[in-house]
């Protein structure tokens, strides 16, 4: 029976959490099995779930995140109820997830990716470069602080977070010139009513494993695995396979401001990736080819690379 497909008496359980973004992928994660697998809805619940990242009286809006809680703060939750079967499968977007996963769980379905780069959105500049000297930028992600300050240490960064429309607002009220956001979250919502430029990855490259949805299972069942396989792309997860076996090696926090994105052309896999220090004072940066079979030792290697030319206090702040 653990082979049959699901069905209105024997629904999949799908596992997410409730924001607006981790909803439309969740949605999208069904409507691609209902295609796959000539499915009724009704064969599908999606089962919300509440996480320590998502509760409010936990997390003041103004703290950085990265000051509140570690890595697991926005999966535990729904990791735990998949080990305990209130759910079967849980959609994540990839660039959230650790790189490794608890004992009894595995996260081996990535969907076809979308759009990688970030986006600047303003509604009165064009683009970094517009900025005037000094301009208030908002961010939460230590990476885009620090790839930002980089390039323009002259500008101020302040912590921005919520969802699209809190962040809207705070830059309708002047509280910044600009902020940030992955394009995937984007398209995936719609675009807001607000000027949005892509930025190419040459200029800010982006996080590891942005843009790709990942949909983890329970190690032992079987009928969730070949669900999943159906949906499971390749290259996508080649890509990821080298951007997180980077972030692995550097052994990457949601304190370490790491970037990387590996690109497949035919059997060739290249993977750029850098990592700064968090007041942008200093950027190590390369990249490396070879065949996309050797996606994950390419990942090693590339990090290895880093971390030989990083002078001994360059993680001295952890
Ligand atoms: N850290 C939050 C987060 N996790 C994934 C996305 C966007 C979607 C994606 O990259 O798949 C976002 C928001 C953002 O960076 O704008």
């Amino acid at each position: 029976m653990t082979h049959a497909l699901p069905s209105p008496e024997q629904p999949l359980k799908i596992g997410t959490r409730g924001s607006p973004l981790a909803l439309a992928q969740a949605r999208e994660t069904r409507a691609r099995l209902m295609a796959a697998f000539q499915l009724p809805e009704a064969a599908f619940e999606i089962v919300v779930i509440k996480t320590t990242g998502d509760d409010r009286s936990l997390i003041d809006a103004d703290r950085p995140l990265k000051e509140i809680g570690n890595k697991g703060l926005f999966t535990k939750e729904i990791e735990e109820a998949m080990l305990a079967g209130t759910i079967d499968i849980a959609v994540h977007s990839s660039k959230d997830m650790p790189v490794e996963q608890p004992q009894g769980l595995v996260l081996d379905c990535f969907l076809p990716r979308e759009d990688v780069r970030d986006a600047f959105i303003s509604y009165h500049h064009p683009n970094i470069a517009a900025l005037p000297p000094g301009a208030v930028v908002g961010t939460s992600s230590l990476r885009r602080k620090a790839q930002l300050l980089n390039v323009r240490p002259d500008l101020k960064v302040v912590e921005f977070r919520g969802n699209v429309q809190t962040r809207l607002r705070k830059l309708s009220d002047g509280v910044a010139q600009c902020t940030f956001l992955a394009m995937a979250g984007l398209n995936r919502l719609g675009t807001p009513e607000v000027a949005t430029a892509a930025i190419a990855p040459e200029e800010m490259l982006p996080a590891v494993a942005q843009g790709a949805i990942g949909i983890e299972r329970r190690e032992s069942d079987e009928r969730a695995a070949r669900l999943l396989a159906a949906l499971h792309c390749t290259e996508t997860g080649t890509r990821l396979a080298a951007e997180r076996a980077f972030l692995a090696r550097l052994d990457g926090s949601c304190e370490t401001p790491i970037a990387g994105l590996a690109d497949i052309a035919g059997d060739t896999l290249t993977l750029r990736g850098e990592i700064l220090r968090p007041d942008g004072s200093e950027k190590l940066a390369d990249q490396i080819t070879g065949p996309a079979s050797d996606a994950k030792a390419l990942g090693t290697e590339l990090a290895e690379t880093l971390l030989c030319r990083a002078a001994p206090d360059f993680f001295a702040w952890r």
